[in-house]
């Protein structure tokens, strides 16, 4: 073999020859033998891979800012609220507000007393369009059923990464898809059907009723939030998904309730601040997305439960109850059991129960915080239990339809405090509202707690009155919309009040409760509105009778 080239031999610096550069050799005992080991290194690899990052990352940056710019130009013909910072835009008003122990919500209402009701908002590179004219409404909701914003939508399709509602009913933005998922769905939620889930309603509540004897000492303060959190849950379990042994109601550790709670709160954090939130390095900053990662993880894994039972029981020829799966779960052969399609069923099984659990407890939470501060709206609400629900342990569809007065409150409750504040949805040609261009694609909010505290179209609308919902009034038509409107109105609507219904009945009939006072009602939007102190009440035993089940 002939000679190395000279230079090849000769010592000299690091990376003169090459991007790699050796230390060593070490030796290295393995057993009796002994090894020559080299430490390597891609010097220059690790440097080009260093500036690469960086100039990545000034480019998102750049990219980022310029959007920012961008927007603010392509808005600026709409009033604006004064902007704090020019990158976060309105971002800090709802960081200051939150502070303050307000939403965003709120800060819409005083906006909109200052600005009119067309105006724009800026959340880092992101625009929220205000139109609060009932015409509007009905012209996007209704006349055009405008598209839904991708921007907001996805969001809930994935938290951090982590698969959530994925294409469910709710986040689906393919109308043609939609209309096919939703048509699926729809005989779940006729009134016959409800009619027969009276039932399970009753046995959840009656098994909450039985849980508060305990409590109800007229000392102990309970947290009533929590407990109507709990018991929609069971209803939502029962009801829709055949589980009948959840006992969230005894559990008081309530890990289902807080994987759900903790999914609203992702889904809050990513509308917020989308870019930061994922990003942010900080260790709180990272456990909290872990652990919204893993409630997702908690909430699909028991949809998944569920799906796979029900499939087990179909192809095992097994009677099963009618429950929501019951149309949810399609499989015309054994080969359409893959998992691509077991994804989509838990897609809308977790949409399901999210958009009905925490919704529908905020509903009651929100009528025990009202009516506890209205002295008359209470014993007029007693009066009418005590007079169509008297003693019965049972109560039917038709009792239900009786409680006209609880229908007015419930109502009132909706418009003072909706649990879903408002809806986005997005245009796709260029409108003109109260003489201002909208320019198509813009995200519009179109919110029912601002329109529902308007005073063109409610009288003192900071009084909590159920009355005003006796007459029917034009007035306010597409100016209350806490169901949505139109094509894509809630489709558990129905589903909501009579479960209310049936809780609240029982409850007045069976309890008193005294809210704990000194305990001012501020309210906060994590997903859904809600009561920040979890409705802290009283409770004293008026009645005793629950159905043995
Ligand atoms: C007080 C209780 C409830 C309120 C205030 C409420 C409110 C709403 C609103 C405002 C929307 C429209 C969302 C949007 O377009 O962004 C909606 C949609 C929806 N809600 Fe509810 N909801 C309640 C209870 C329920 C219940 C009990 C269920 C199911 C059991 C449910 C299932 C759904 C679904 C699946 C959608 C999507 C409908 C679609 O896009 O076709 N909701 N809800």
């Amino acid at each position: 073999m002939s000679d190395l080239p000279v230079d090849r031999v000769e010592s000299s610096p690091p990376f003169t020859y090459c991007d790699v550069d050796c230390f060593g050799p070490w030796l290295v005992k393995e057993g009796r033998k002994e090894l020559k080991r080299r430490l390597v290194m891609f010097f220059k690899f690790l440097f080009l891979a260093c500036v690469l990052i960086t100039l990545l990352f000034v480019a998102s940056f750049l990219y980022l800012f310029s959007q920012i710019l961008y927007l603010r130009w392509r808005y600026r013909h709409l009033p604006s609220p004064k902007t704090k910072s020019l990158f976060l835009g309105h971002a800090v008003d709802m960081r200051e507000v939150g502070k303050r122990g307000g939403h965003l919500s709120m800060l819409y209402v005083e906006w909109q007393k200052l600005l009119g009701s067309v105006f724009v908002v800026f959340i880092v590179n992101r625009e929220i369009v205000l139109c609060l004219e009932p015409a509007f409404v009905k012209e996007v909701m209704i006349t055009s059923n405008s598209k839904k914003p991708k921007q907001f939508y996805e969001t809930a399709k994935y938290l951090f990464g982590q698969r959530f509602l994925g294409g469910g009913i709710l986040t689906q933005l393919n109308n043609i898809q939609w209309a096919k998922q939703r048509k699926m769905m729809n005989p779940a939620f006729r009134r016959g059907y409800l009619k027969e889930l009276m039932g399970q309603y009753n046995d959840s509540v009656d098994e909450l009723m039985t849980y508060l004897k305990q409590k109800a000492d007229g000392k102990t303060e309970i947290l009533m939030a929590q407990q109507f959190n709990k018991v929609s849950l069971d209803i939502i379990a029962k009801v829709a998904f055949g589980e009948y042994n959840l006992n969230v109601i005894s559990d008081d550790a309530m890990f289902l309730n807080t994987a759900i709670e903790d999914t609203f709160d992702g889904i809050a954090m990513q509308l917020k601040l989308s870019f930061f939130s994922r990003i942010d390095p900080r260790k709180e900053a990272r456990d909290r997305r872990n652990k919204i990662k893993s409630s997702c993880a908690v909430v699909r894994n028991f949809g998944r439960k569920c799906i796979m039972r029900r499939i087990q029981a179909m192809k095992d020829g097994r009677d099963y109850p009618m429950t929501f799966d019951s149309y949810l779960v399609h499989l015309p052969n054994q080969d359409s059991i893959t998992e691509y399609n077991i994804s989509h069923m838990i897609d809308e099984f977790a949409t399901f129960f999210v958009a009905g659990q925490e919704t529908t407890a905020q509903l009651m939470s929100f009528t025990c915080e009202y009516v506890g501060r209205h002295p008359q709206v209470y014993q007029k609400l007693k009066e009418e239990t005590d007079e169509v629900i008297g003693s019965k342990t049972f109560i039917s569809y038709e009792d239900t339809c009786q409680l006209k007065y609880m229908n007015l409150v419930l109502k009132e409750v909706l418009r003072i405090a909706p649990p879903l504040t408002g809806v986005q949805r997005t245009n796709e040609e260029d409108i003109i509202v109260n003489g201002l261009k909208i320019p198509a694609g813009s995200n519009i909010s179109l919110n029912t707690y601002a329109l529902g505290r308007d005073e063109r179209f409610w009288d003192e609308p900071e009084v909590f009155n159920p009355e005003r919902f006796r007459e029917k009034s034009s007035r306010h038509m597409y100016a209350y919309f806490p169901f949505s409107l139109g094509p894509r109105v809630c489709i558990g609507q129905q589903f909501a009040l009579l479960e209310a219904k049936v809780v609240l009945a029982k409850f007045l009939q069976l309890y008193k409760f005294t809210l704990v006072p000194n305990v001012q009602l501020k309210t906060y939007i994590a997903g859904t509105l809600k009561p920040v102190h979890k409705t802290p009440l009283y409770l004293n035993v008026r009645r005793e009778n629950v159905r043995s089940s």
